[in-house]
């Protein structure tokens, strides 16, 4: 019997789309192997134009940044094609830190832009609001080990965290929070979900050899 193709896109613009393609490929290698998996032939496709974005069935929105991933989306015309699939049609969407970023449809500390002729646009799809830089400058990044076995349902107990002048979210709409953290005894959110779009203000895609959160991705919102 013919397998069911499952395209996993990456929005490769800027930014960690090279550790994110890396990560789904490994992470395909292993569930080619699995039985479990045996009915799914699994590929990953870099998405740089609008063509890029036939037949996926999920895609990630990778970290960078988000004022020169918007100015990118811009002039790719990928921004509007991106927001109908992801908010009109519902194709499965994962964004990690400027992805988050991209994915909310309401940003903060992002005002004082001036950006040419383009405006700070965002593809929309999350019903939070997510206030960028949040942390404090680059110099402030940090690694934290989280428990994500509540949000995932999976065995993931420990995951290495990694924030890069990172978002937190602010404002939840009907999103809901997936995870949180502690900081100056105040608990921020730092991942969030709806139905069929997924944002973490971390980084799973630079977690050397870890591939937990990318296989969550795929089961709970590529396959289902
Ligand atoms: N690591 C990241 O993706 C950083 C996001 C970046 N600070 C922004 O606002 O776009």
């Amino acid at each position: 019997m013919a397998k069911k193709q499952i395209r996993v896109g990456v929005l490769a613009l800027q930014g960690s789309f090279r550790e994110h393609l890396s990560h789904l490929s490994k992470l395909f290698e292993e569930l080619a192997k699995s039985e479990d998996y045996s009915e799914y032939e699994f590929k990953d496709v870099a998405v740089r134009t609008a063509k890029d974005l036939e037949g996926l069935s999920g895609i990630i929105i990778c970290g960078g940044e988000s004022t020169t991933m918007s100015i990118l989306l811009q002039r790719k015309h990928l921004l509007n094609p991106l927001r109908q699939l992801i908010r009109e049609d519902h194709l499965p969407a994962w964004g990690t830190c400027c992805g988050l970023i991209l994915l909310s449809n309401r940003v903060t500390n992002n005002t004082s832009l001036k950006l040419g002729d383009l405006k700070y646009e965002v593809i929309g799809g999350l019903d939070a609001t997510v206030d960028r830089n949040s942390f404090g400058r680059q110099i402030d990044s940090f690694t934290e080990t989280i428990d994500l076995s509540g949000a995932t349902g999976e065995e993931i107990h420990d995951f290495n965290c990694v924030f890069i002048r990172a978002p937190v979210i602010s404002g939840l709409g009907n999103a809901r929070s997936l995870a949180k953290i502690k900081r100056n005894d105040t608990e921020l959110i730092v991942a969030v979900r709806n139905d069929t779009v997924l944002g973490t203000s971390f980084h799973p895609e630079l977690v050397d050899g870890d591939y937990r959160f990318h296989k969550w991705f795929i089961d709970e919102f590529v396959l289902t």
